[in-house]
């Protein structure tokens, strides 16, 4: 006798099937395997799939009183209104059953028919009674858990946005760190799930608690016959919703793989090498051998369903034959009325017939449960490592940053990105960093920020007098994001309105659309969106009502105007004129150093060496040392100099002629480390 048809799958089985088989040369090809993500659920695959009856009887207590904790502190009223709404629907459902076992009892009892209908009466009304308040307080756990769901949403997300955009950047760097913040994100809307789920949770749960009470009161051999029949019917749902469970696993990361490939058909970015290189061919093909694939796996997990229904209603049924074959014998005996026998039918049949959602439920409620203990954590680890909201206050009127012997290596890099590196910006001055790629220059514009605290060495913000300082691990860190304004060389593209991506440079302060189109003018970008046909009100992102497409360099000039409005003292931009057209260019540079002349301290990161020919003072960052420094003309003097290198070859592009190195250099300043530099 063949016994496959009775196999059941097993969730190692499961597992070891996604692990190996079913993926398709075209997965293989080009993704290198399942496209599987790096995140939370991944890591909850194991406890949901392993998912028993002891597993959510053990972690229902825990749910439930997280949902109640979350919603009290949320909303109490509300919160005490869906318990009482669920109480008392327990309450009616138990005296419906009560009014059931009344009027049976009364209908069954000795006499002519329209007596003993008369006599029913009573319990009749009650029944309709319990119906009606019944539905009301249903409507009201409704209106309740409605009341309370958003807000216990908003709660959890604002705690954890709040928590995490708090974390000091250096402890974002870490990958464990990062694993868990981001994990936290998609738990976010748990707590809304789980009140929800709950409700319906509670409500299937005190009605059959309702019935077993009253069903134990009318003979104590109910009890255990209402347990007999739920028993194998849980099973038979706690299996489903596992195999549902692993089912959907398999899934994902085929469909995830779809998506993935479907979605690169229709992206803008990708259209010229889906037509030209025949990438859509390549791509369609792909996605015919993948949903081939699925579909023949998706059959097989349909008859693996099919058999395990088999086998689990065959169980119940089985119970339900024995139970009712006792209720049978015992009122064959006289021990049970013919009427509690009838509502022992009624309580039983309408206590497990949600057995199946209950399990669902509750399975979902686990899930949930396993994301908001993310979140929880999440925002745990994100308070540990947030930036400090106290510290020493600055200097009344900050003159200079002075940094000293500062060192940094990120998390899990294997060199440092800066070395003993000493520099001073000044305001009213341009100060330049120069250097190859990845010499540190963005480094140390982090560095100069605030935003990354260098272990060994010093930032001191100082003040005109030079004694009144603070070393930026003791400083108020707000303080300092407020004399900080950035415009960094991978700035973000909001996805908002001309006039938002302005104004968001001072998020904290109330437009001002003045200031706005004023930066927008320095920053040569005014007359452009004034005509557009929406103006500052256009979305600069294509595919929005109002959406417009900025090129590149009208983006950086729309990310120097948001830099301008910003106002601050201490102006650290990197590359800002790497997309700009030369007149763009060299205006923006007028533009920076007119800003010194007000007063700001400029720092300027680029590549156009140029620019920097005018500049106070330049440094030059060599593998996150500090090679060279000086004057344009100071370091031109040095004849075997990085910065000369540099520019001599940027000039040559041009066929300009290098300058001959003058005989005095007697005011550069050169580390003692740099090769050839004069002593
Ligand atoms: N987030 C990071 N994690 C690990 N290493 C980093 C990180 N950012 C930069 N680095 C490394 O630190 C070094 C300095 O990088 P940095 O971005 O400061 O250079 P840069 O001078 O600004 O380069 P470029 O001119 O290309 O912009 C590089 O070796 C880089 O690989």
């Amino acid at each position: 006798m063949r016994r496959t048809g009775r196999r059941r799958d097993t969730p190692q089985d499961a597992r070891s099937a996604l692990a190996k088989g079913t993926i398709s040369n075209a997965e293989r090809e080009l993704y290198g395997g399942r496209l599987r993500y790096d995140q939370s659920y991944v890591r909850h695959v194991g406890p949901l799939t392993r998912l028993s009856f002891r597993h959510m009887a053990a972690a229902l207590p825990r749910m439930v009183a997280l949902v109640l904790r979350t919603g009290w502190q949320t909303d109490r009223r509300a919160m005490a209104g869906v318990v009482a709404a669920q109480l008392g629907q327990g309450v009616t459902a138990a005296w419906g059953l009560v009014a059931v076992n009344s009027v049976l009892t009364d209908l069954f009892a000795e006499g002519p028919t329209a007596d003993r209908l008369r006599e029913a009466l009573p319990s009749l009304a009650v029944l309709a009674a319990t119906a009606v308040v019944a539905a009301l307080l249903m409507a009201w756990s409704t209106a309740m858990s409605g009341r309370l769901e958003p807000q216990v949403e908003r709660a959890v997300s604002a705690r954890y946005y709040t928590a995490v955009t708090r974390v000091e950047l250096e402890a974002t760097e870490r990958p464990e760190v990062q694993r868990v913040l981001e994990a936290g994100r998609f738990g976010t809307d748990s707590a809304r799930s789980m009140l929800m789920l709950s409700v319906g949770v509670g409500n299937v749960l005190i009605s059959m608690v309702a019935a077993a009470v009253v069903l134990a009161s009318l003979h104590w051999m109910l009890l255990p016959m209402l347990l007999v029949i739920a028993l194998p019917k849980g099973w038979g749902a706690v299996s489903s919703a596992r195999r549902e469970y692993v089912s959907k696993l398999h899934w994902i990361d085929h469909r995830r793989a779809i998506a993935s490939l479907l979605g690169f058909l229709t992206r803008p970015h990708a259209q010229g090498e889906i037509r030209v290189h025949a990438a859509g061919t390549k791509l369609l093909s792909s996605y015919e051998e993948m949903s081939h694939q699925t579909e023949a796996e998706q059959r097989r997990l349909a008859h693996a369903q099919a058999s395990t229904d088999l086998v689990a209603g065959a169980f119940a049924g089985i119970a339900s034959l024995a139970c009712y074959g006792v209720l049978w014998w015992l009122l064959a005996d006289g021990s049970l009325p013919l009427a509690v026998g009838g509502t022992a039918v009624l309580a039983i049949r309408a206590s497990t017939a949600r057995l199946t959602s209950l399990v669902q439920q509750v399975n979902r409620l686990y899930e949930e449960l396993l994301f908001l203990t993310d979140t929880e954590d999440a925002i745990a680890l994100a308070s540990e490592n947030a930036i400090p909201t106290t510290g020493t206050p600055l200097p009344a009127r900050v003159h200079q940053v002075r940094v000293d012997n500062v060192s940094y290596t990120y998390p899990g890099a294997d060199s440092p990105a800066l070395q003993n590196v000493s520099l001073r910006v000044r305001r009213g001055e341009v100060t330049a960093l120069v250097g190859a790629n990845g010499s540190g220059k963005t480094t140390l514009t982090k560095v100069l920020s605030g935003l990354l605290l260098p272990p060994d060495g010093n930032v001191w913000w100082q003040g005109a007098e030079g004694s009144d300082q603070v070393d930026l691990r003791d400083a108020n860190r707000a303080e300092i994001f407020a004399m900080v304004g950035l415009l960094a060389q991978d700035f973000p593209r909001w996805e908002m309105t001309a006039a938002a991506n302005v104004a968001i440079g001072a998020g904290d302060r109330v437009r001002d659309m003045g200031r706005v189109k004023s930066a927008a003018l320095s920053a040569g970008v005014l007359k452009l969106i004034e005509s557009l046909r929406h103006g500052w009100d256009s979305i600069v992102y294509k595919g929005y009502e109002r959406g417009v497409q900025l090129s590149g360099g009208q983006w950086q000039k729309l990310g120097t105007a948001r830099s301008l409005y910003r106002g601050a003292p201490f102006l650290l931009v990197d590359e800002p004129t790497s997309a700009l057209d030369p007149h763009a260019e060299i205006a923006a540079f007028e533009g920076l150093w007119s800003l010194a002349e007000e007063g700001h301290a400029v720092v300027l990161v680029t590549h156009r060496l140029a620019a920097t020919a005018n500049a106070d003072r330049i440094y030059v960052l060599d593998q996150g040392r500090v090679a060279e420094e000086g004057t344009h003309g100071q370091l031109m003097a040095l004849p075997d100099g990085i910065y000369r290198g540099m520019f001599t070859a940027q000039a040559a592009q041009y066929g300009a002629n290098t300058p001959a190195v003058p005989s005095q250099t007697e005011h550069v300043t050169t580390p003692k480390s740099v090769k050839g530099a004069p002593q």
